[in-house]
Protein backbone atom coordinates (compact mmCIF):
# COMPACT_ATOMS: atom_id res chain seq x y z
CA UNK A 1 0.00 0.00 0.00
CA UNK A 2 1.22 3.48 -0.69
CA UNK A 3 2.48 5.18 2.51
CA UNK A 4 1.04 8.14 2.40
CA UNK A 5 -2.64 6.58 2.10
CA UNK A 6 -3.99 6.48 5.31
CA UNK A 7 -5.78 3.25 6.19
CA UNK A 8 -8.98 3.07 5.97
CA UNK A 9 -9.86 2.98 9.33
CA UNK A 10 -8.38 6.03 9.77
CA UNK A 11 -10.99 9.54 10.06
CA UNK A 12 -9.93 11.92 6.99
CA UNK A 13 -8.21 14.22 9.12
CA UNK A 14 -6.43 17.47 7.35
CA UNK A 15 -2.83 17.02 7.05
CA UNK A 16 -2.40 20.95 8.40
CA UNK A 17 -4.94 22.03 10.87
CA UNK A 18 -8.00 25.06 10.00
CA UNK A 19 -5.43 27.46 11.27
CA UNK A 20 -6.16 29.97 8.83
CA UNK A 21 -9.67 29.46 9.59
CA UNK A 22 -9.27 29.44 13.22
CA UNK A 23 -7.18 32.75 12.60
CA UNK A 24 -9.68 34.47 10.81
CA UNK A 25 -12.33 33.75 13.41
CA UNK A 26 -10.01 34.96 16.26
CA UNK A 27 -10.63 38.60 15.14
CA UNK A 28 -9.80 41.50 16.70
CA UNK A 29 -10.52 42.79 19.80
CA UNK A 30 -13.67 45.87 20.18
CA UNK A 31 -11.94 48.54 21.62
CA UNK A 32 -15.90 50.13 21.73
CA UNK A 33 -16.18 49.70 25.62
CA UNK A 34 -12.69 50.50 26.66
CA UNK A 35 -13.60 53.76 27.66
CA UNK A 36 -16.94 53.46 29.69
CA UNK A 37 -15.03 50.09 31.79
CA UNK A 38 -12.30 52.86 32.54
CA UNK A 39 -14.73 55.54 33.34
CA UNK A 40 -16.80 53.00 35.22
CA UNK A 41 -13.62 51.81 37.10
CA UNK A 42 -12.51 54.98 38.11
CA UNK A 43 -16.05 56.59 39.86
CA UNK A 44 -16.74 53.28 42.10
CA UNK A 45 -16.32 54.16 45.67
CA UNK A 46 -12.66 53.88 46.22
CA UNK A 47 -9.36 56.02 45.52
CA UNK A 48 -8.60 55.82 42.37
CA UNK A 49 -6.53 53.30 41.03
CA UNK A 50 -6.49 51.62 44.80
CA UNK A 51 -7.61 48.03 43.63
CA UNK A 52 -4.34 47.88 41.99
CA UNK A 53 -3.54 44.78 39.85
CA UNK A 54 -7.46 43.68 40.33
CA UNK A 55 -8.70 46.56 38.40
CA UNK A 56 -6.61 45.84 35.44
CA UNK A 57 -7.99 42.01 35.22
CA UNK A 58 -11.44 43.68 35.57
CA UNK A 59 -10.92 45.90 33.00
CA UNK A 60 -9.16 43.03 30.92
CA UNK A 61 -12.28 40.76 31.39
CA UNK A 62 -14.69 42.99 30.38
CA UNK A 63 -13.24 44.20 27.05
CA UNK A 64 -12.81 41.28 26.14
CA UNK A 65 -16.29 40.09 27.06
CA UNK A 66 -17.26 43.34 24.64
CA UNK A 67 -19.47 45.25 27.60
CA UNK A 68 -18.86 47.50 30.65
CA UNK A 69 -21.36 45.10 32.43
CA UNK A 70 -19.71 41.65 31.85
CA UNK A 71 -21.44 38.31 33.05
CA UNK A 72 -20.03 36.92 36.31
CA UNK A 73 -17.43 34.67 35.59
CA UNK A 74 -17.83 30.84 35.50
CA UNK A 75 -14.58 28.71 35.33
CA UNK A 76 -14.38 25.67 33.14
CA UNK A 77 -10.94 24.22 34.07
CA UNK A 78 -9.95 20.93 31.20
CA UNK A 79 -7.02 18.78 32.39
CA UNK A 80 -5.30 17.10 29.21
CA UNK A 81 -3.02 14.21 30.33
CA UNK A 82 -0.58 12.67 28.15
CA UNK A 83 2.57 10.61 28.56
CA UNK A 84 6.11 11.12 27.26
CA UNK A 85 8.40 8.73 25.47
CA UNK A 86 11.32 10.63 26.80
CA UNK A 87 10.62 9.57 30.31
CA UNK A 88 12.78 6.61 28.99
CA UNK A 89 15.86 8.84 29.26
CA UNK A 90 15.31 9.41 33.02
CA UNK A 91 14.30 13.11 33.16
CA UNK A 92 11.88 12.30 35.30
CA UNK A 93 11.26 11.86 39.66
CA UNK A 94 8.30 9.78 38.77
CA UNK A 95 7.35 7.36 36.55
CA UNK A 96 5.26 7.44 34.09
CA UNK A 97 2.76 4.99 35.29
CA UNK A 98 1.64 8.60 37.71
CA UNK A 99 -0.35 10.03 34.58
CA UNK A 100 -2.73 7.37 34.55
CA UNK A 101 -3.10 6.95 38.24
CA UNK A 102 -3.09 10.99 38.69
CA UNK A 103 -6.11 10.97 36.09
CA UNK A 104 -8.05 8.24 38.14
CA UNK A 105 -7.44 10.48 41.27
CA UNK A 106 -8.87 13.51 39.36
CA UNK A 107 -11.72 11.71 38.64
CA UNK A 108 -12.03 10.32 41.91
CA UNK A 109 -11.76 13.61 43.92
CA UNK A 110 -9.04 13.70 45.53
CA UNK A 111 -6.10 15.84 43.60
CA UNK A 112 -5.04 19.11 44.39
CA UNK A 113 -7.35 20.51 40.83
CA UNK A 114 -10.05 18.63 42.31
CA UNK A 115 -10.11 20.24 45.67
CA UNK A 116 -9.68 23.58 43.89
CA UNK A 117 -12.21 22.92 41.28
CA UNK A 118 -14.79 22.00 44.50
CA UNK A 119 -13.67 24.90 46.67
CA UNK A 120 -13.84 27.77 44.16
CA UNK A 121 -17.18 26.43 42.01
CA UNK A 122 -15.45 26.12 38.75
CA UNK A 123 -15.98 22.93 36.76
CA UNK A 124 -13.15 20.48 35.86
CA UNK A 125 -12.58 18.05 32.91
CA UNK A 126 -10.38 15.70 32.19
CA UNK A 127 -9.24 14.44 28.88
CA UNK A 128 -7.22 11.47 28.11
CA UNK A 129 -5.49 12.32 25.28
CA UNK A 130 -2.20 10.45 25.19
CA UNK A 131 -2.13 8.60 28.23
CA UNK A 132 0.09 5.21 28.35
CA UNK A 133 -1.94 2.90 29.91
CA UNK A 134 -5.19 1.68 29.45
CA UNK A 135 -8.31 4.56 30.80
CA UNK A 136 -11.07 2.69 29.10
CA UNK A 137 -13.02 2.14 31.85
CA UNK A 138 -12.90 5.12 33.78
CA UNK A 139 -16.03 6.66 34.01
CA UNK A 140 -16.19 10.71 33.88
CA UNK A 141 -13.01 10.46 32.01
CA UNK A 142 -13.50 11.97 28.22
CA UNK A 143 -11.55 9.82 26.12
CA UNK A 144 -9.40 10.88 23.09
CA UNK A 145 -6.80 9.11 23.00
CA UNK A 146 -4.36 9.47 20.06
CA UNK A 147 -1.48 7.04 20.80
CA UNK A 148 -0.31 5.76 24.11
CA UNK A 149 1.92 8.07 24.84
CA UNK A 150 4.50 10.25 22.20
CA UNK A 151 7.61 8.92 21.28
CA UNK A 152 11.47 8.88 22.58
CA UNK A 153 12.07 12.48 21.14
CA UNK A 154 15.60 11.98 21.95
CA UNK A 155 15.63 9.07 19.15
CA UNK A 156 12.69 9.96 16.67
CA UNK A 157 9.90 12.81 16.74
CA UNK A 158 7.48 12.41 19.35
CA UNK A 159 4.06 12.56 17.08
CA UNK A 160 3.42 11.87 13.55
CA UNK A 161 2.06 15.01 12.14
CA UNK A 162 -1.71 13.54 11.89
CA UNK A 163 -1.57 12.66 15.60
CA UNK A 164 -0.22 16.05 16.57
CA UNK A 165 -3.14 18.02 14.64
CA UNK A 166 -5.80 15.31 16.15
CA UNK A 167 -4.59 16.69 19.24
CA UNK A 168 -4.88 20.53 18.80
CA UNK A 169 -8.05 19.63 17.45
CA UNK A 170 -9.42 17.58 20.88
CA UNK A 171 -8.69 21.00 22.85
CA UNK A 172 -10.56 23.20 20.27
CA UNK A 173 -13.45 20.57 20.52
CA UNK A 174 -12.93 21.29 24.43
CA UNK A 175 -13.31 24.86 24.42
CA UNK A 176 -16.13 24.72 22.00
CA UNK A 177 -17.68 22.47 24.77
CA UNK A 178 -17.20 24.56 27.61
CA UNK A 179 -18.64 27.84 25.35
CA UNK A 180 -21.57 25.54 25.02
CA UNK A 181 -21.54 24.63 28.54
CA UNK A 182 -21.99 28.53 28.95
CA UNK A 183 -18.35 28.96 30.60
CA UNK A 184 -16.89 32.46 30.69
CA UNK A 185 -13.51 31.92 31.41
CA UNK A 186 -11.50 28.69 30.86
CA UNK A 187 -8.80 27.60 33.05
CA UNK A 188 -5.45 25.43 31.52
CA UNK A 189 -4.40 22.23 32.98
CA UNK A 190 -2.10 19.65 32.03
CA UNK A 191 -0.91 16.50 33.34
CA UNK A 192 2.01 14.44 31.82
CA UNK A 193 5.09 12.65 33.55
CA UNK A 194 8.27 13.74 31.79
CA UNK A 195 6.44 16.73 30.34
CA UNK A 196 8.75 19.64 31.77
CA UNK A 197 11.30 18.05 29.38
CA UNK A 198 9.34 18.37 26.34
CA UNK A 199 8.29 21.72 27.55
CA UNK A 200 11.64 22.73 27.68
CA UNK A 201 12.80 21.15 24.74
CA UNK A 202 10.08 22.91 22.72
CA UNK A 203 10.65 26.50 24.75
CA UNK A 204 14.03 26.62 24.05
CA UNK A 205 13.18 25.72 19.84
CA UNK A 206 10.68 28.32 19.64
CA UNK A 207 12.60 31.13 22.21
CA UNK A 208 16.09 30.43 20.47
CA UNK A 209 17.25 30.02 24.27
CA UNK A 210 19.75 27.65 25.55
CA UNK A 211 17.94 24.35 27.20
CA UNK A 212 20.47 25.34 30.11
CA UNK A 213 18.86 28.85 30.86
CA UNK A 214 15.05 27.06 30.99
CA UNK A 215 15.16 23.55 32.34
CA UNK A 216 14.05 23.12 35.94
CA UNK A 217 13.71 20.19 38.28
CA UNK A 218 10.49 19.54 37.30
CA UNK A 219 8.58 16.66 39.53
CA UNK A 220 12.34 16.98 41.96
CA UNK A 221 14.85 15.56 39.85
CA UNK A 222 18.73 15.88 41.90
CA UNK A 223 20.72 18.09 40.13
CA UNK A 224 22.72 15.30 38.18
CA UNK A 225 19.08 14.61 36.98
CA UNK A 226 18.60 18.10 36.12
CA UNK A 227 22.03 17.68 34.33
CA UNK A 228 20.88 15.21 31.94
CA UNK A 229 17.23 16.32 31.09
CA UNK A 230 19.67 19.39 29.59
CA UNK A 231 22.10 17.04 27.99
CA UNK A 232 19.00 15.33 26.12
CA UNK A 233 17.09 18.41 25.16
CA UNK A 234 20.36 19.85 24.01
CA UNK A 235 21.33 16.23 21.97
CA UNK A 236 17.79 16.23 20.39
CA UNK A 237 17.76 19.81 19.57
CA UNK A 238 20.88 19.75 17.27
CA UNK A 239 19.86 16.88 15.58
CA UNK A 240 16.11 18.72 14.63
CA UNK A 241 17.26 22.30 14.22
CA UNK A 242 18.45 21.64 10.63
CA UNK A 243 15.51 19.82 9.95
CA UNK A 244 12.80 21.98 11.52
CA UNK A 245 11.71 25.48 10.99
CA UNK A 246 7.34 25.95 11.71
CA UNK A 247 5.97 26.02 15.14
CA UNK A 248 4.34 22.92 14.13
CA UNK A 249 6.95 20.71 13.20
CA UNK A 250 8.92 21.53 16.51
CA UNK A 251 5.15 20.30 18.48
CA UNK A 252 5.37 16.94 16.96
CA UNK A 253 9.26 16.82 17.34
CA UNK A 254 9.46 17.10 20.38
CA UNK A 255 6.07 18.67 21.85
CA UNK A 256 3.20 15.98 23.76
CA UNK A 257 0.01 15.70 23.43
CA UNK A 258 -1.01 17.21 25.82
CA UNK A 259 0.81 20.32 24.88
CA UNK A 260 -0.58 20.33 21.54
CA UNK A 261 -4.09 19.50 22.43
CA UNK A 262 -3.44 22.89 24.95
CA UNK A 263 -2.72 24.86 22.06
CA UNK A 264 -6.05 23.84 20.74
CA UNK A 265 -7.68 24.65 23.52
CA UNK A 266 -6.17 27.88 24.04
CA UNK A 267 -6.44 29.11 20.54
CA UNK A 268 -10.26 27.60 20.98
CA UNK A 269 -10.44 30.53 23.73
CA UNK A 270 -9.80 33.52 21.39
CA UNK A 271 -11.82 31.39 18.80
CA UNK A 272 -15.28 31.28 21.02
CA UNK A 273 -14.42 34.83 22.55
CA UNK A 274 -13.77 33.57 26.24
CA UNK A 275 -10.69 34.50 28.48
CA UNK A 276 -8.41 32.18 29.43
CA UNK A 277 -6.37 31.49 32.40
CA UNK A 278 -2.53 29.84 32.07
CA UNK A 279 -1.33 27.96 35.16
CA UNK A 280 2.81 26.97 34.77
CA UNK A 281 5.06 26.29 32.86
CA UNK A 282 3.55 23.78 30.16
CA UNK A 283 0.46 25.34 29.94
CA UNK A 284 2.48 28.77 29.24
CA UNK A 285 4.97 27.09 26.67
CA UNK A 286 1.14 25.54 24.97
CA UNK A 287 0.17 29.19 25.04
CA UNK A 288 4.15 30.78 23.14
CA UNK A 289 3.14 28.15 20.72
CA UNK A 290 -0.60 29.20 20.14
CA UNK A 291 0.48 32.86 20.09
CA UNK A 292 3.14 31.64 17.29
CA UNK A 293 0.49 30.26 15.15
CA UNK A 294 -2.02 32.87 15.85
CA UNK A 295 -0.62 36.43 17.23
CA UNK A 296 -4.42 37.64 17.47
CA UNK A 297 -4.95 35.23 20.46
CA UNK A 298 -2.24 36.87 22.73
CA UNK A 299 -5.04 39.43 24.27
CA UNK A 300 -7.44 36.58 25.70
CA UNK A 301 -4.48 34.93 28.29
CA UNK A 302 -4.15 35.96 32.08
CA UNK A 303 -0.75 34.77 33.48
CA UNK A 304 -1.80 33.31 36.87
CA UNK A 305 1.15 32.45 38.50
CA UNK A 306 5.15 32.35 38.11
CA UNK A 307 6.00 28.71 38.50
CA UNK A 308 9.56 27.76 40.13
CA UNK A 309 10.68 26.32 36.70
CA UNK A 310 12.97 29.09 35.06
CA UNK A 311 11.81 28.87 32.01
CA UNK A 312 8.27 30.17 32.67
CA UNK A 313 9.77 33.73 33.35
CA UNK A 314 11.35 33.73 30.11
CA UNK A 315 8.22 32.67 28.33
CA UNK A 316 6.12 35.03 30.49
CA UNK A 317 8.42 37.64 29.42
CA UNK A 318 8.24 36.97 26.11
CA UNK A 319 4.53 36.85 25.96
CA UNK A 320 4.54 40.25 27.69
CA UNK A 321 2.19 38.70 30.89
CA UNK A 322 2.96 39.76 34.05
CA UNK A 323 1.38 37.47 36.58
CA UNK A 324 -0.91 36.80 39.05
CA UNK A 325 1.06 35.74 41.95
CA UNK A 326 4.40 33.88 42.84
CA UNK A 327 3.69 30.83 45.63
CA UNK A 328 6.62 28.99 44.11
CA UNK A 329 4.38 26.75 42.67
CA UNK A 330 5.52 23.75 40.76
CA UNK A 331 2.67 21.78 40.38
CA UNK A 332 0.48 21.98 37.24
CA UNK A 333 -2.68 20.31 36.33
CA UNK A 334 -4.39 24.04 36.71
CA UNK A 335 -3.90 24.71 40.18
CA UNK A 336 -2.25 27.68 39.67
CA UNK A 337 -5.04 28.61 37.47
CA UNK A 338 -7.31 27.80 40.27
CA UNK A 339 -6.06 29.55 42.70
CA UNK A 340 -6.00 32.89 40.34
CA UNK A 341 -9.80 31.86 39.84
CA UNK A 342 -11.17 33.43 43.24
CA UNK A 343 -9.39 36.99 42.60
CA UNK A 344 -10.34 37.09 38.88
CA UNK A 345 -14.08 36.84 40.39
CA UNK A 346 -13.19 39.16 43.17
CA UNK A 347 -12.10 41.57 40.28
CA UNK A 348 -14.85 41.15 38.26
CA UNK A 349 -17.49 41.34 40.98
CA UNK A 350 -16.17 44.46 42.30
CA UNK A 351 -16.18 45.96 38.86
CA UNK A 352 -19.72 44.86 38.26
CA UNK A 353 -21.06 45.49 42.40
CA UNK A 354 -19.57 48.13 43.88
CA UNK A 355 -21.76 51.50 43.86
CA UNK A 356 -20.03 54.54 42.37
CA UNK A 357 -19.49 57.76 44.02
CA UNK A 358 -22.78 59.23 42.77
CA UNK A 359 -24.83 55.98 43.42
CA UNK A 360 -23.88 56.15 47.48
CA UNK A 361 -23.36 60.02 47.66
CA UNK A 362 -20.11 59.85 48.36
CA UNK A 363 -17.49 62.77 47.59
CA UNK A 364 -14.91 62.54 45.20
CA UNK A 365 -11.64 63.75 45.33
CA UNK A 366 -10.55 66.86 44.53
CA UNK A 367 -8.62 68.26 42.48
CA UNK A 368 -4.97 67.73 42.90
O1 LIG B 1 3.21 23.77 35.75
C1 LIG B 1 4.40 23.77 36.13
O2 LIG B 1 5.08 24.79 36.12
C2 LIG B 1 5.00 22.44 36.56
C3 LIG B 1 6.29 22.41 37.06
C4 LIG B 1 6.81 21.18 37.45
C5 LIG B 1 6.05 20.02 37.33
N1 LIG B 1 4.80 20.07 36.83
C6 LIG B 1 3.99 18.84 36.72
O3 LIG B 1 4.82 17.70 36.87
C7 LIG B 1 4.75 16.83 35.77
C8 LIG B 1 5.96 17.00 34.90
O4 LIG B 1 7.17 16.97 35.63
P1 LIG B 1 8.36 16.05 35.11
O5 LIG B 1 9.44 16.23 36.13
O6 LIG B 1 7.83 14.66 35.08
O7 LIG B 1 8.72 16.59 33.77
C9 LIG B 1 3.52 17.21 35.00
O8 LIG B 1 2.46 16.36 35.37
C10 LIG B 1 3.26 18.65 35.39
O9 LIG B 1 1.88 18.88 35.59
C11 LIG B 1 4.26 21.26 36.47
C1 LIG C 1 1.92 13.06 42.25
C2 LIG C 1 1.95 14.03 41.08
C3 LIG C 1 0.86 14.89 40.85
C4 LIG C 1 0.89 15.77 39.75
N1 LIG C 1 0.02 16.67 39.28
C5 LIG C 1 0.52 17.23 38.21
N2 LIG C 1 1.70 16.70 37.98
C6 LIG C 1 1.97 15.78 38.91
C7 LIG C 1 3.07 14.94 39.12
C8 LIG C 1 3.06 14.07 40.20
C9 LIG C 1 4.23 13.17 40.43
Amino acid sequence: MNASVPPSSDPPFPLHPPLDAWSRMVGPIDPGFDAAIKDRLDHLTKPLGSLGRLEDVAFWYARLHGSDRPPAPRGACVVFAGDHGVTAEGVSAYPSSVTREMVLNYLRGGAAISVLSRTHGFSLSIVDVGVDGDLSGAEGLIHRKVARGTKNFRREPAMAPRDGIRALEVGMEMADRSAKAGATLLLTGEMGIGNTTSSTALAAALLRRPPEELAGTGTGLSPEGRRKKIRVVEESLAVYRPLLSSPLDWMCAVGGFEIAALTGFIIGGAVRRIPVILDGFITTTAALLAVELIPGVRPWLLASHMSLEPGHRHLLEHLGLAPLLALDLRLGEGSGAAVAYPLVVSAVELYNRMATFSEASVSEAGPG
